[in-house]
């Protein structure tokens, strides 16, 4: 399948960040519309709204979200909460959610089916083929969902998966998801995630099938993360200068 145009990066803060971070944000905010990649931060909840009103075209999503659309979950957010302080899309699934909270397969399918309810865009993260093909429906091709690969021993470590084991497991997530919806398939962005860095993402996000990054540490502070947002997009192909934003 051809490479998607615009590469994704993803920024998830995990339990870091303040409205200060955000702030660092604003010129790259206002750069972003002349980048060729798509830009994204997933900040604690609380900051959700905070970075929602001070960020234009970085898009704003959410850590986790949960599987009811409301009730009795003292401590977890539901899809709509999110989306009502300004998120977009939610991760879905990462490895050190899945660690607190113990989500079955049926957790998660519920997770995912309620995102997209309240209108928010899903980034589901999975280890492996088994752990993809055990919470998406056979007889439903979910629209607005991504893919992240994030092998579990990369995370937080120190090199990223070798790009011929990104290469080949991002293949295999393509076949397993064409095999389930066929040509709906070739929608769904593969992103990959795991100690990504200013000195790998573009050597990684030239490989074949992978749409965009999923990234941890790199993304904070904001020098951090313009570094490797130069750095990623130094091969891509650069999208003519607008105007930008005042
Ligand atoms: O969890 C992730 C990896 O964290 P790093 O600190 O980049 O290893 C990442 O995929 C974001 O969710």
């Amino acid at each position: 399948m051809p490479r998607r145009a615009v590469p994704r990066i993803v920024a998830n803060w995990k339990m870091r960040g303040s409205t200060a971070a955000i702030d660092a944000l604003v010129d790259m905010d206002r750069r972003a519309v002349t980048l060729p990649v798509a830009l994204a931060i997933c900040p604690p909840a609380t900051l959700i709204a905070a970075a929602r009103a001070r960020l234009a075209a970085i898009a704003i999503g959410a850590q986790d979200v949960h599987g009811a659309p409301d009730g009795p979950f003292t401590g977890a957010i539901s899809a709509g909460l999110a989306a009502e302080a300004g998120a977009t899309f939610t991760i879905i699934g990462h490895v050190e959610s899945r660690a607190r909270t113990h989500p079955t397969p049926a957790d998660l399918a519920a997770q995912i089916r309620t995102a997209l309810s309240a209108g928010l865009d899903v980034l589901l993260c999975v280890g492996d083929v088994a752990d993809l093909l055990a919470c998406l429906p056979a007889d439903t091709a979910f629209r607005r969902l991504s893919i992240a690969y994030e092998p579990p021993w990369a995370i937080g470590g120190a090199d990223a998966a070798p790009i011929a084991t990104i290469s080949a497991m991002h293949d295999a997530l393509r076949t397993a998801l064409a095999t389930l919806w066929g040509d709906a398939a070739d929608d769904v962005p593969i992103l990959y995630g795991g100690a990504v860095d200013a000195g790998g993402a573009a050597a990684i996000l030239a490989a074949p099938q992978v749409d965009g990054v999923l990234i941890g540490r790199a993304s904070l502070p904001a020098a951090t993360f313009a570094a490797l947002v130069d750095a990623a997009t130094v091969s891509a192909a650069p999208l003519p200068l607008t105007e930008l934003p005042a």
